[in-house]
C-alpha cells in the first residue's frame, strides 16, 4: 500500500501531501464524465474521511453511479482523479482495487455459478488462499442467511438474495473501503438489519463505507457524513448534522435539488371522477 502521508496531491503537482491525505479514504478531485451531450459528472470534488459511513444521495440521473464507477476503477473519467487511501485509482488500479470492495449497481454476475461458487470465485480472483476463501465464504453465507441457498444457482436467486451474495463477494477479501450502490434495495427488513450490523461493525473497526441510496430515513439513521449530488455536482457535503442544518435530510435534499413539484393534471387517475 502506498503511504497516504507521502501520496501525491492531485492539486499540488508532484509535491507530497503533508496534512490532508492520511485521514481521507476516498479523495475525488475534478471528476468529470460526459456521455455525448450529457455531462453526467461535472468537476466533482469529494473527501470521504477514513472510518466514516458516507451516504451519497441525489435524484435519479444525478450521477451517483457514474461517480462511484469512476472512483472504483470501473469507468475511466474524462478528467479528474480518484485516490483510495492515497493510491491513484487510475495510475495504479491493482493496488487501489486491493483496498476496495464494490457492490455495483446492475453489473452482470456469473449467475450460472452457485452462491457459494460465486463468492469463492471472487476470493480466488483476489489471489486469496483456497482454504481461507472457503472459511470466509461459509462465514459470509451464514451471516447473510444464505447458507441454505449456497448450493443454488445465483440466476435463481431473488433480487434481495442477489444483492446479499454480491455483498459477500465485495467483503470476502477484507477491503478497507466498501463502495456500495444501493445496498439495501430489494432487501427485506431482517436482512437489512443484518447488513447494517455488518457494515457498522466494519466502519467501527477502521473500515470506510460509501453508499448511495434514495432512502433518506435510512441515510439519516446510519450515515455519519453525506453528500447531496444533483446534475453531476456536489450541492452539499460533510458531517450529517452540518448538511441537514437543523432540517430533515429530505427537506434539505428537496431545498437543494429543487424537486418540489405540485402534481396537477392526471385527473383521469382519480377514481372519484368516474
Ligand atoms: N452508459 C451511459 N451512456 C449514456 N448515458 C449514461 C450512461 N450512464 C449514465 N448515463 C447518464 O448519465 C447521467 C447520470 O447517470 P447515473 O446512472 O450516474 O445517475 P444516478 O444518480 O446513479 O441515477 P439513479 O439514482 O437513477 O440510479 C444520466 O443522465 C444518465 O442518463
Amino acid at each position: 500500500m502506498v503511504d497516504p502521508q507521502t501520496a501525491p496531491d492531485p492539486d499540488a503537482g508532484s509535491s507530497p501531501v503533508t496534512t490532508r491525505a492520511p485521514e481521507v479514504a476516498l479523495l475525488l478531485r475534478g471528476l468529470t464524465k460526459r456521455f455525448g451531450d450529457t455531462t453526467a459528472v461535472d468537476r466533482l470534488d469529494l473527501d470521504v474521511p477514513r472510518g466514516s459511513f458516507y451516504g451519497l444521495v441525489g435524484p435519479n440521473g444525478a450521477g451517483k453511479t457514474t461517480t462511484l464507477s469512476m472512483a472504483t476503477g470501473l469507468l475511466r473519467p474524462d478528467a479528474g482523479t480518484a485516490h483510495v487511501l492515497g493510491v491513484d485509482v487510475w495510475d495504479d488500479p491493482v493496488a487501489a482495487k486491493a483496498q476496495i470492495g464494490i457492490l455495483p449497481d446492475g453489473l452482470r454476475l456469473f449467475d450460472r455459478l452457485t452462491g457459494q461458487q460465486l463468492v469463492t470465485y471472487a476470493g480466488l480472483l483476489r489471489g486469496m488462499d483456497r482454504e481461507l476463501v472457503a472459511g470466509r465464504t461459509a462465514e459470509l453465507l451464514a451471516a447473510l442467511g444464505l447458507t441454505d441457498a449456497g448450493d443454488k444457482l445465483v440466476i435463481d436467486y431473488s433480487a434481495g438474495m442477489t444483492k446479499k451474495i454480491t455483498l459477500a463477494c465485495a467483503l470476502v477479501h477484507a477491503p478497507r473501503l466498501l463502495v456500495l450502490d444501493e445496498p439495501f434495495e430489494a432487501v427485506d427488513p431482517v436482512s437489512a438489519r443484518t447488513i447494517r450490523g455488518i457494515l457498522e461493525d466494519f466502519a467501527a473497526n477502521g473500515g470506510t463505507v460509501v453508499l448511495s441510496s434514495h432512502v433518506m430515513d435510512l441515510v439519516e439513521r446510519i450515515c455519519t457524513d453525506v453528500a447531496i449530488i444533483a446534475a453531476g455536482v456536489v450541492r452539499a457535503a460533510g458531517p450529517l448534522g452540518e448538511v441537514r442544518a437543523g432540517a430533515s435530510l429530505e427537506d434539505r435534499f428537496l431545498d437543494l435539488v429543487g424537486g418540489r413539484t405540485t402534481v396537477e393534471g392526471l385527473a383521469w387517475l382519480r377514481t372519484s371522477s368516474d
